[in-house]
C-alpha cells in the first residue's frame, strides 16, 4: 500500500510526480478542503501573485501553483531556452503567498510519451495569437487540461492579461465538460500602465519605454469606445504610430468573446507587437457605441 501523503496545512510543500501532487489534492478534497489553482510558467511578479492572493481569499482553499515552462506551447524559434527559470525566488513567493503546493514537474514526467493525443482548440485556436504562433493554444490546452486532470481543482484562476487564452479555456472546460470554475482575474500594470508579464525582463531601457504604447492604445481606443469601431482602431492606431519602433502583429477589435465586435455593446481591444526580439501583449474591455465612457481592464 502506498504510504499516505504527508502534509501540513500552512506549510509550503513541493511536489514533482504527477501521481503524488493528485494523490495528496486528492486527501485533501476528502477532508473537506477546496482547491484553488494557479497555474505558471515562472518568473513569479506582481500579476502572478494577483491570482494567489484572490486564490487565497476563496473561502476553506487550499492555494496549488504550477511552474511548468510548458515546450508544446512554443513554436521553433521562439523563447523556451532562454525564458527565464528563478525557481528559489519563485518558491519564495509562493511561500509568501502561503500556497501549500507547489508543483514543479520535469518534462518528461508530464510528457513521458511525448505529446501524442492533444487538446484541439477549435477555430479561435487559429486567430489572433493562434495566427501568428501556430500549435500556441493547442499546447496551451493539453497542458492545462493534463493539470487539471491532476490537480482536480474546484477553482483555477488565469489572467486577463492573456484574454484569448482565458476566453479558450473556459470554452474547453465548458465544451469538454470539466469540473473547475474558471475564474479570470484583471491586468495588473506597472505605474506607467505596462502589464506585468515575465518578458518585460527581455526588455531594454529603449524597448521599455516603448513598451508603454501597448497599454496606452488599448486604452485610448476604449476611451473613444463611444464613437464607435472605427473611432476606437483609429484611436488606438494613432498611438501606435507615434511608436515606430514597434512591430505590430495585430490590432483587433471583437466581442467580449472574441467572436465578432458587436455594433453596440461590450467589446475587447487587444493588440500584439514586438519590440526586437520580444513579443509582448494587452487587451482592454470596452463599450461600443451609446455615448458612454469605456473602460480600461
Ligand atoms: N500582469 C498580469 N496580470 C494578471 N495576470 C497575469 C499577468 N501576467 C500574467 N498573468 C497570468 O499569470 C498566469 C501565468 O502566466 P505566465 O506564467 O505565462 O506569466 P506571464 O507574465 O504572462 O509570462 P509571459 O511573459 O510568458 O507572457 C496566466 O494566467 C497569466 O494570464
Ligand atoms: C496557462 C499556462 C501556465 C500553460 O502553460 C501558460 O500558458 C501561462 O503561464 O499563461
Ligand atoms: N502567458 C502566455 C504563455 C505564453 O506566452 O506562452
Amino acid at each position: 500500500m502506498r504510504a499516505k501523503p504527508s502534509f501540513t496545512a500552512g506549510q509550503l510543500h513541493r511536489h514533482t510526480s504527477p501521481d503524488e501532487l493528485a494523490r495528496t489534492t486528492r486527501a485533501l478534497r476528502a477532508t473537506g478542503r477546496k482547491i484553488a489553482f494557479v497555474p505558471t510558467m515562472g518568473a513569479l511578479h506582481e500579476g502572478h501573485r494577483e491570482l494567489m492572493s484572490r486564490a487565497r481569499r476563496i473561502p476553506n482553499t487550499v492555494l496549488v501553483v504550477s511552474i511548468f515552462v510548458n515546450p508544446l506551447q512554443f513554436g521553433a524559434g521562439e523563447d523556451f531556452e532562454r525564458y527565464p527559470r528563478p525557481l528559489e525566488a519563485d518558491l519564495e513567493v509562493c511561500a509568501a503567498e502561503r500556497a501549500e503546493l507547489v508543483f514543479t514537474p520535469e518534462r518528461e514526467a508530464l510528457y513521458p510519451d511525448g505529446a501524442q493525443v492533444t487538446v484541439h482548440p477549435g477555430p479561435l485556436g487559429d486567430e489572433l495569437e493562434g495566427a501568428v504562433r501556430p500549435g500556441h493554444f493547442a499546447g496551451v490546452l493539453t497542458v492545462v487540461a493534463k493539470l487539471f486532470n491532476i490537480v482536480r481543482p474546484d477553482y483555477a484562476l488565469f489572467g486577463e492579461k492573456d484574454f484569448q487564452q482565458l476566453t479558450l479555456i473556459k470554452k474547453m472546460v465548458r465544451d469538454l465538460d470539466m469540473d473547475p470554475h474558471v475564474i479570470g482575474i484583471p491586468t495588473v500594470r506597472e505605474r506607467d500602465g505596462l502589464a506585468k508579464s515575465s518578458r518585460n525582463a527581455y526588455l531594454d531601457a529603449g524597448q521599455r519605454t516603448a513598451a508603454t504604447a501597448l497599454s496606452a492604445a488599448v486604452t485610448a481606443g476604449a476611451y473613444a469606445g463611444a464613437q464607435g469601431a472605427q473611432a476606437v482602431l483609429a484611436a488606438a492606431e494613432a498611438v501606435l504610430a507615434g511608436t515606430p519602433e514597434l512591430e505590430v502583429d495585430y490590432l483587433a477589435l471583437r466581442g467580449p468573446d472574441l467572436g465578432p465586435a458587436p455594433d453596440q455593446g461590450e467589446a475587447r481591444l487587444l493588440v500584439a507587437a514586438r519590440l526586437g526580439g520580444t513579443r509582448l501583449i494587452d487587451n482592454a474591455a470596452l463599450h461600443l457605441g451609446g455615448g458612454e465612457l469605456g473602460t480600461h481592464g
